[in-house]
């Protein structure tokens, strides 16, 4: 077996449901250190700009409780950069938000954008954060991540996710082809390379193949699958599934 590809559990639906009501319960917390028990290597939480899931005092939170590491997802703001410099988690990851969207659409235009970005993470790196930037598998976005000094690319499965579930096999072959040829591009300019969006018990073994591929941040699915089967019950059958993919 090839190093074990980590799992990173992302707990933004927890509290959608919990906000449905504007209560306290599920607490995203409780999710969290469940899925520490249960086996999780690592947490993610997407702190929004219009905060419709995660908030201000869910991260408090987790970075008061949590031994697991934290990937703390963020948009490219001012306000963001200085959230995450007084917490200072493990990682951060630089997702592009659109306040009208419904879910994270695209990657981030690191090209288009680079001189701003560079600037924008460096004292992310600085205090230490691992910094990795949400992007398509694309080869200008690639080479501009490593080009600004991002440490990771998380490469964006949701294309892939999308034509499978809609049964357009060879747009979901075509986009794999992409993502494996981007993930080899990744490392051979010294990224380390993550994989997540949309990603469930069919979609992930081709993923987990891909050998430069070190971690999938796995949410929504595993959040939905634990309403029928509990939460260390839906992780481990992901777990399964990545180990029996991974060989
Ligand atoms: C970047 C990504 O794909 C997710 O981690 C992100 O959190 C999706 O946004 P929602 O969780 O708001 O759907
Ligand atoms: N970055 C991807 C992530 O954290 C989880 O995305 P999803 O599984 O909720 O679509």
């Amino acid at each position: 077996m090839t190093d074990r590809l980590r799992l990173g559990l992302n707990i933004d639906h927890v509290a959608t449901v919990r906000n449905a009501r504007g209560g306290a319960t599920p607490d995203p917390l409780r999710a969290a250190l469940m899925a520490e028990q249960a086996g999780a290597d690592g947490i993610t939480a997407h702190l929004r700009e219009d905060r419709r899931h995660i908030s201000d005092a869910d991260i408090e939170a987790l970075m008061g409780a949590l031994t697991l590491p934290l990937n703390f997802e963020m948009a490219a703001t001012e306000e963001m950069q200085a959230i995450a410099l007084r917490h200072k988690p493990h990682a951060v990851c630089i997702v592009p938000e659109r306040r009208e969207e419904r879910t994270t659409e695209g990657g981030l235009e690191v090209a288009a954008d680079d001189n701003r970005l560079a600037a924008f993470i460096a004292p992310l790196r600085e205090a230490g954060c691992r910094v990795s930037l949400f992007v398509a598998a694309d080869e200008v976005q690639i080479r501009a991540a490593a080009r600004i000094g991002a440490q990771v690319v998380e490469l964006h499965t949701g294309a892939y996710c999308d034509f499978t579930a809609e049964g357009r096999a060879e747009d979901a072959t075509a986009e794999l082809e992409r993502i494996r040829k981007m993930a080899a591009l990744a490392q051979d300019l010294g990224l380390e390379v993550h994989a997540g969006h949309g990603l469930n018990y069919d979609t992930v073994p081709p993923i987990a193949e891909i050998p430069q591929v070190v971690e999938l941040n796995i949410g929504h699915f595993l959040i939905g699958e634990a309403i029928f089967r509990g939460l260390p019950d839906a992780m481990a059958e992901m777990r399964r599934v990545m180990d029996a993919a991974r060989g």
